[in-house]
């Protein structure tokens, strides 16, 4: 299983590499990371399971991340109605987006940032990202609120962009003139 062993840190060249599109049908190598990517949220959103093995907990994880340059993300969040979203996704991309921007009101965080860096992560209101999931099956999910950002932050992992890059160096609490989501 993953632990906090196997997630590189800032500084690690990779988390600013462009990672490569994996061979589609998913091969069996592909479907065990990303399952294990999937694991690794889950467990980290157990509380025993998260003290038992020291896991930040995380709602989404790209694999860069831990150290392998492919386009993989796993995502495992709730939208603002309860609704379930747990993804793993092969070359996950977005299609169209709102003109709208929002943000989370406590910033954001990453797995791989030891450190706080406060400020507001403009990110698209509403998103719709195509990919392939673990079954082979190329869908594409019209996403909002949450799991719009998450998947845009995982989505950024991919092409090596931190969320901290999309602070406004000036002003970091610059006034969004959009919907700001509670975290
Ligand atoms: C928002 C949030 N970010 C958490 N961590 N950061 C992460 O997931 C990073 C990715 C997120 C940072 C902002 C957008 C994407 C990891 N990233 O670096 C991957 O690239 C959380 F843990 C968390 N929640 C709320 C829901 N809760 C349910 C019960 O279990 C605990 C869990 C905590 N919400
Ligand atoms: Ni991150």
């Amino acid at each position: 299983m993953l632990t906090m062993k196997d997630i590189v840190r800032e500084g690690n060249p990779i988390l600013r590499e462009r990672a490569t599109n994996v061979e589609l049908p998913p091969q069996q190598e592909d479907i065990q990371i990303a399952k294990e990517m999937l694991e690794f949220l889950k467990n980290s959103q157990n509380p025993e399971l998260a003290q038992k093995y020291n896991l930040r907990p995380g709602v989404g994880l790209a694999c860069p991340q831990i150290g392998i340059p492919k386009r993989i993300i796993a995502v495992h969040t709730q939208d603002d109605q309860g609704e379930l979203y747990s993804y793993a996704l092969f070359n996950p991309k977005i299609v169209s987006h709102s003109v709208k921007v929002t943000y989370l009101e406590g910033g954001e965080g990453c797995l791989s940032v030891d450190r706080d860096v406060p400020g507001y992560v403009p990110r698209y209101a509403k998103v719709t990202v195509r990919g392939t999931t673990i079954k082979g099956e190329q869908v594409d999910l019209k996403l909002k609120g949450m799991p719009a950002i998450v998947f845009q932050h995982e989505i950024d992992h991919l092409d090596g962009i931190m969320f901290y890059d999309r602070i406004n160096k000036e002003n970091p609490f610059t006034p969004p003139s959009t919907v700001i989501l509670n975290r």
